[in-house]
């Protein structure tokens, strides 16, 4: 029982396998070999012409395989496309010996990988630049798909011309499908297999962790649920094709757009490329079992746009995340984490608004340590710092969450206190300083505090009841600190 659950460990242990990958370049090779082969077979479901199909899923791999790992990758990609020569060939029957088709898959293979290969190190080398700009990324990403696709479409067809694989006849209508799909094969997959590989070679030569915002998320019911709704839509508007058989609703299919970009506003990279990948393959199974080969352009079009689009989505948290981190900056203060200055104006200035509105009281306190620049002076700026924290921390624990404490500047803090009269106001205040007593600084120095309180008057504004508060504060400090005064209307 021991040793099983030891054995069914380091099967699954994605580290060890981690480990091994990395170690190994006969493992890594044929591991992506086998990978290679398995989306090839998947790509044959959508073939619907001679050598051209609605995704070609391999170049995809091709494309990601060669960005993380570079041409270390390359038997197990040349290997691929020997086999799939000779596979090729059984299936349009073409009559060649076996010295031939080696050598059309050795030239198929090269015109293949070639341009995959330039543009990845392209990619690569761009990314280095600008890896703060996932925007950019993606639009270079895209235009390097584009153009990678167009080559590899016309460096292959000649060398499937040359090897007697492909008829001269079968460029005209071949190369523009061939293009398109190969092209899908890459925007559409790519992503999604550069995630998937980056799982098991962290480190390899391009690091998805490199781009800005792009973080791993756990898998959730809601995701699952998202992509659910995704696949009924994406199953509904292929339906309607098939009944009413009608180029018109193969258009539908354009509204997966739609959670597509719901997705990308709310799920993970990882997790949105691979919502498509999964639309993609959803698709491509679809136009096979529903025979909707006569609108291929349609869905090859739309998996194109859909994916584009996500892609741009992809910014849409990382924009989201920086712009809840900016604000955290902007309203919270660095040294204490209560709120900023900002902040306190910005709440108070509704808050009077409410308080006004409602014709319910509103109070303000404004405190300062005393003595503050002695403790500094006698222990230091950093022994300073943790005073103005701990008084902080101790006034919020006296305050209820409607509250809001906040750093003035310096030594001087304001709390804003809606619906709480100025009686009210001061037993807090006074529940502050009875609770200072207890804190010392450096173990000797004990820390107090000096308190004004004022009451919001009709028609008053945030600067009058401030400085009302502040001169009340100025009052207990001449009437010898540590203590709370009440501020005069
Ligand atoms: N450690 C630390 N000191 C600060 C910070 N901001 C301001 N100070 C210091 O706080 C002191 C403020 O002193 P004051 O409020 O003018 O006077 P005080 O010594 O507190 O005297 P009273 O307020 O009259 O009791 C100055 O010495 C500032 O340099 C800070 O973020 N950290």
């Amino acid at each position: 029982m021991k040793s099983e659950s030891l054995h069914r460990a380091t099967l699954f242990d994605r580290r060890l396998w981690q480990e091994r990958l990395q170690q190994s370049w006969l493992l890594r090779n044929v591991a992506l070999l086998c990978l290679w082969l398995l989306v090839f077979e998947i790509g044959w479901l959508v073939e619907y012409t001679h050598h051209a199909s609605v995704w070609y899923p391999v170049a995809g791999l091709t494309f990601a395989s060669l960005l993380l790992l570079g041409f270390s990758i390359l038997p197990a990609l040349l290997t691929g496309c020997v086999l799939v020569t000779f596979y090729t060939a059984q299936h349009y029957q073409i009559t060649l010996d076996e010295l031939q088709l080696l050598k059309a898959g050795l030239l198929f293979g090269l015109a293949h990988i070639l341009p995959y290969g330039i543009g990845a190190i392209v990619l690569r080398t761009l990314a280095k630049q600008g890896a703060r700009d996932i925007s950019r990324i993606i639009v270079q990403f895209l235009v390097i798909a584009a153009v990678s696709s167009f080559c590899a479409t016309w460096l292959v067809i000649p060398t499937l011309v040359a090897t007697d694989m492909m008829s001269q006849a079968e460029i005209t209508a071949t190369w523009l499908p061939f293009w398109i799909g190969d092209m899908a094969g890459v925007m559409v997959l790519a992503p999604f297999f550069v995630g998937l590989l980056s799982r098991v070679m962290p480190s390899a030569l391009f690091r998805l962790t490199d781009l800005a915002g792009l973080k791993q998320q756990q898998f959730s019911s809601k995701y699952l649920m998202k992509l659910l709704l995704n696949a009924l839509l994406l199953t509904f508007c292929m339906l309607l094709a098939k009944v009413t058989d009608s180029p018109n609703s193969a258009f539908a299919i354009f509204f997966l757009v739609i959670p597509h970009m719901w997705i990308a506003c709310s799920e993970s990279a990882l997790l949105n490329v691979s919502s498509v990948a999964l639309s993609s393959f959803l698709i491509a199974f679809w136009v096979h079992l529903f025979g909707l080969m006569d609108y291929v352009m349609v869905y090859q079009f739309a998996i194109n746009v859909i994916a584009a689009n996500t892609l741009f989505g992809l910014a849409i948290p990382t924009l989201l995340a920086d712009n809840l981190q900016l604000r955290k900056v902007a309203f919270t203060d660095s040294l204490t984490q209560v709120a900023s200055r900002d902040r306190l104006e910005q709440r108070a200035a509704l808050e009077i608004i409410r308080s006004q509105q409602d014709h319910k009281p509103l109070s303000l306190m404004v405190f300062d340590i005393d003595y503050f620049k002695r403790i500094n002076d006698e222990f230091g700026h950093h022994v300073g710092d943790q005073a103005l924290q701990q008084l902080a921390r101790l006034a919020q624990q006296s305050l209820r969450p409607a509250d809001l404490l906040g750093r003035f500047g310096g030594d001087e803090f304001v709390v804003l206190l809606p619906q709480t009269e100025i009686a009210a106001a001061l037993h807090i205040a006074e529940r502050i300083i009875e609770q200072l007593q207890q804190v010392y600084i450096a173990d000797v120095h004990q820390l107090t505090a000096s308190f004004g309180v004022a009451e919001l008057n009709n028609d008053e504004d945030y600067e009058q009841l401030f400085r009302r508060a502040d001169r009340a504060l100025y009052q207990a400090k001449l009437a010898g600190r540590n203590r709370a005064c009440l501020a005069a209307d």
